[in-house]
């Protein structure tokens, strides 16, 4: 049998469930938390992930027995920020109300581990004030060897668009590929490797209320992300000392430690407060088998609540394969303005509200109020389509960040050459079709 740290990944599933896991037998101390003496001379260590006194419905913390303390390790130095382009404050430019896109990032010239190729796009808010978002993009071609990272200014929604990422996490392995997401939870120490070589792909870095499953109301107790298909990791470790280094994120800054042992080193572990990854393809879409398109909050997989009542500070939002059924309809998204702000991101595939200049990879930005919807070709085709016919929107998978903030452009994402100068053109070519004489 291989040793636990060789292991690939193994999951229990469910969400935010209290689980409990051991490698190797009897590591668990059972009906306590931290006894006198734990069992194979293991440290017993609390992370909590919501103040003590949260409400139990929303309490999270976990219970790690691992073969060092998280404290033992060098003091922290600042780092210079991976490539320079890690972003948390975000009013350094004027936000433009203007659409924006961007083609996808190329991979690096140089070898880039997972944690330096971060390019932060967007965001809002900072950590200092836990509360917003940013939105990086990552391309990256090595494995982080002997480098371990932990981010203390929020959670990070993984969306992997190209390649595979192994993600070695205190609480065990998660192997992730395109078509999957996975969440790192604020202050877990994890280290990447790059199963394919290469990996691209989006992550949102959550400074707010932690990521929860949505309230289904009228639609009933099952639908969109069920519970079960979330998997978080069974406990396993590597016991292994050598010269390493510790990245941390925090107030927006990177540091870095020297650490003499991996920190991956629990060897049991109980709690809600864990890694957790979830298949899209899983999503259960629910649509209009009438007429009419809905509104996008029916492809709500994860939300992260402000303290008003149905509003969001992070909505994460999919658009899977799904039949198109309803009648009489335009059925590609609408044209609209929001009080909320989108940004939207292609794992693979064609969008069905863009023909053309979205590609996998890419990005776009429609902030509050900024008007958008259908391109040009999209609303003649879709003018004309036989929607007495049903229409298979297959092979694709987009996605959005929406959030009631207002999203700020970072200054390297306003001049970076991968900005589609010319994106608002593909509204161009709409054609005026008014003629009072004809109802
Ligand atoms: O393409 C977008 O802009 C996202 C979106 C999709 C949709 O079906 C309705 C509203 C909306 O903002
Ligand atoms: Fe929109």
């Amino acid at each position: 049998m291989k040793a636990p740290s060789e292991q690939s990944g193994r999951y229990q599933s469910g969400f935010g469930n209290e689980f409990a896991t051991e490698a190797l037998p009897g590591a668990l101390p059972a009906h306590q938390n931290s006894p006198q003496r734990v069992a194979y001379g293991l440290y017993a260590e609390q992370l909590s992930g919501t103040a003590f006194t949260a409400p139990r419905s929303h309490n999270r913390r976990s219970w790690l027995y691992r073969i060092r303390p998280a404290a033992m390790h060098q003091p922290f130095q600042r780092a210079a920020k991976g490539n320079g382009r890690i972003v948390s404050s975000f009013d350094e430019v004027a936000a433009p109300p203007n659409q924006l896109r961007w083609d996808p990032l190329p991979m690096p010239s140089e070898p880039t581990d997972f944690i330096d190729s971060w390019v932060t796009m967007a965001g809002n808010g900072n950590p200092q004030s836990q509360s917003g978002n940013a939105f990086h993009l990552y391309a990256c071609n090595r494995n982080m060897d002997g480098r371990y990272f932990y981010n203390a200014d929020g959670e990070l929604l993984i969306v992997p668009q190209e390649g595979r990422l192994a993600i070695f996490t205190e609480f065990g392995k998660i192997d992730l590929e395109p078509l999957e997401i996975a969440v790192i939870p604020r202050g877990v120490r994890f280290q990447v490797s790059l199963p394919d070589g290469s990996a691209r792909g989006y992550i949102c870095e959550n400074y707010g209320a932690l990521l929860r499953l949505p309230d289904l109301g009228v639609i009933g107790s099952n639908g969109l992300a069920n519970p079960r298909d979330f998997l978080t990791p069974h406990a396993a470790y590597e016991d292994v000392e050598g010269d390493f280094e510790l990245v941390a994120k925090f107030g927006g800054n990177l540091w870095t430690a020297k650490i003499g042992h991996s920190p991956l080193d629990v060897v049991a572990w109980h709690g809600n407060y864990a890694p957790y990854k979830y298949d899209l393809r899983h999503f259960s879409p629910i649509g209009s088998i009438g007429n009419d398109h809905p509104d996008p909050s029916i492809f709500l997989v994860l939300q992260a609540p402000s303290d008003t009542p149905g509003v969001d500070t992070l909505d994460f939002v999919v658009f899977p394969p799904r039949w198109l059924v309803a009648e009489n309809t335009f059925r590609p998204p609408w044209f609209h303005r929001n009080v909320a702000s989108e940004f939207m991101g292609l794992i693979t595939g064609a969008y069905d509200a863009k023909a053309e200049g979205f590609a996998p990879g890419g990005a776009s930005l429609h902030n509050c109020m900024t008007g958008h919807g259908p391109d040009a070709a999209t609303f003649e085709k879709a003018s004309a389509a036989d929607t007495m016919k049903p229409h298979k929107v297959d092979n694709t998978m987009a996605f959005m960040f929406e959030t009631k903030l207002v999203i700020c452009p970072t200054p390297h994402a306003l001049s970076a050459p991968q900005l589609q100068s010319n994106y608002n053109e593909c509204w161009n070519g709409i054609q005026k079709h008014f003629n009072p004489e004809k109802p």
